[in-house]
C-alpha cells in the first residue's frame, strides 16, 4: 500500500462558547484536514490545528508545509514501513508539529486499514473507555462557576479550570468553583503559563491551605522556564502536569531528569504525532511518571486519533479530549463515540471514519 496523494482540505466547527485561556480567545475552530490517498484506493484522514501561540502555525503555514517539504519526502513510500516514513517526516521540516501530526495520524489510518484492525488495537489496545474532562475557560468568578455546574448537569465529573489570565483573582475563582460544586468533583487547573513561578507558589500553596482538593496544576510558568517550573514542584505537593514545556522525547527527558513536573501532556500537535507521542509516554513510563492525552482546539478528526493512541496506552490516565465536546456540531461523521464524558473505541478499522 503506496503513498500516492496528499489532498489538502479546510474543516470548520463552531464553538458552542468562546474558548478563554490565558494565552488567547478562539471563537471558531477553523484548522486543515488532511486526506492521504493510497495507490489501492484507501484513504487515511488527518488534522492540524494552527494554534499560533503554542506550536506557531497557521493554516498557511501548515499547508506550505505539507505541500513543500513533507509531501515530496514521503510520496511513493510504502504505509508498512511506519519507522522510515516517520523518520523521513521528521527530518523533512523542522518543528512544525501540527502538519506533521495531521500525516502521521493519516498514515496510521492507512496502516490500520491495511490490517482491518481498528487503529487502537494495532497500537496496543489497553482499554476502549476513556473518560474526558471538560474545559471551564477563564471568565470572571460568578460565569465559571456557573459553567462549572452547567457541565456538571451535563454528566463531567472532572473540569478543567482555565486560569492564568488575573492572577490576582484565581484563588477566589478556584475556591468559588470547589465551593459551589461540592467535593466529589475533580478539579484540574491550566494556568497556561500565565504565573511567575512565585506567583504559582503562592497561589497553589493557598488552596493545598484551604483544602481545595486539586487534582493537578497544568504548566503554571513560561513553557521555557524549566528552572521556575522545578522549583514550583519542589515546593508544593499539589501534583504539576507539563504541557508547553514538552513537544518532544527530548523536551521530556529534561522535564524529568530535572524534576521539573510531576506529570506530563501529550498532545499529539505538539509531538508531530502518533510515533513520537509514543516515544514520550514510553520514557515517561520508565520513570514513573503518569501521562494527559491533550488536545487543542481540534474537531472529531485529530481528537479520534488521540483517542486511539489513549486508548492503547496503559501510561496515559489523564484524558483531555474535549475539543469535539466544544463545538456546536461534529463536522465529520464516524468515530469513537463522544457521550457527555464517555469516549467509546469502536472496532472499525483505523480511526473509524468511512471515506
Ligand atoms: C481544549 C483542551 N481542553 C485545552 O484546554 N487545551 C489547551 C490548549 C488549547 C488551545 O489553546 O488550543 C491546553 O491544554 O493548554
Ligand atoms: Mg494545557
Amino acid at each position: 500500500m503506496k503513498i500516492k496523494d496528499i489532498v489538502i482540505g479546510v474543516v470548520e466547527a463552531p464553538l458552542i462558547t468562546p474558548f478563554k485561556t490565558a494565552l488567547r480567545t478562539v471563537y471558531y475552530i477553523r484548522n486543515i484536514a488532511i486526506y492521504v490517498h493510497a495507490d489501492d484506493g484507501q484513504i487515511g484522514i488527518g488534522e492540524a490545528a494552527p494554534t499560533a501561540v503554542i506550536t506557531g502555525e497557521t493554516n498557511a503555514s501548515i499547508t506550505e508545509a505539507i505541500n513543500e517539504y513533507i509531501k515530496p519526502a514521503i510520496i511513493g513510500m510504502d504505509v508498512e514501513d511506519i519507522s522510515q516514513i516517520m523518520e523521513r517526516l521528521d527530518k523533512s521540516i523542522y518543528k512544525n508539529t501540527s502538519a506533521k501530526a495531521a500525516i502521521d495520524m493519516a498514515i496510521y489510518d492507512l496502516l490500520a486499514k491495511r490490517y482491518q484492525a481498528p487503529l487502537y488495537k494495532l497500537l496496543g489496545g489497553y482499554r476502549k473507555e476513556l473518560v474526558t474532562d471538560i474545559t471551564i475557560s477563564v471568565n470572571e468568578t460568578a460565569e465559571m462557576v456557573k459553567d462549572s455546574l452547567e457541565a456538571i448537569k451535563r454528566g463531567f465529573q472532572i473540569l478543567k479550570i482555565k486560569v492564568g489570565k488575573d492572577p490576582a483573582g484565581d484563588i477566589a475563582r478556584i475556591l468559588a468553583i470547589r465551593d459551589a460544586v461540592g467535593p466529589t468533583i475533580t478539579l484540574r487547573v491550566d494556568a497556561n503559563q500565565g504565573w511567575t513561578p512565585k506567583e504559582a507558589v503562592r497561589i497553589i500553596r493557598a488552596l493545598e491551605d484551604a483544602n481545595a482538593n486539586i487534582e493537578l496544576v497544568e504548566q503554571p510558568v513560561h513553557y521555557s522556564d524549566i528552572e521556575g517550573m522545578q522549583y514550583v514542584t519542589a515546593n508544593t505537593i499539589t501534583n504539576i502536569l507539563a504541557d508547553e514545556s514538552v513537544f518532544s522525547p527530548k523536551d521530556a527527558i529534561t522535564v524529568i531528569e530535572k524534576r521539573a513536573a510531576d506529570l506530563i501532556n501529550i498532545k499529539l500537535m505538539k509531538t508531530g504525532g502518533i510515533y513520537q507521542a509514543q516515544k514520550i509516554c514510553n520514557i515517561a513510563e520508565a520513570n514513573g511518571i503518569q501521562c494527559m492525552i491533550g488536545c487543542m482546539l481540534e474537531t472529531k478528526i485529530s481528537v479520534s486519533a488521540a483517542a486511539h493512541f489513549a486508548a492503547s496506552q496503559k501510561n496515559i490516565t489523564m484524558v483531555d479530549l474535549d475539543g469535539p465536546i466544544l463545538c456546536v456540531k461534529d463536522p465529520v461523521a464516524g468515530g469513537p463515540i463522544f457521550n457527555g464524558q464517555s469516549i467509546s473505541m469502536l472496532d472499525k478499522p483505523g480511526i473509524g471514519f468511512s471515506l
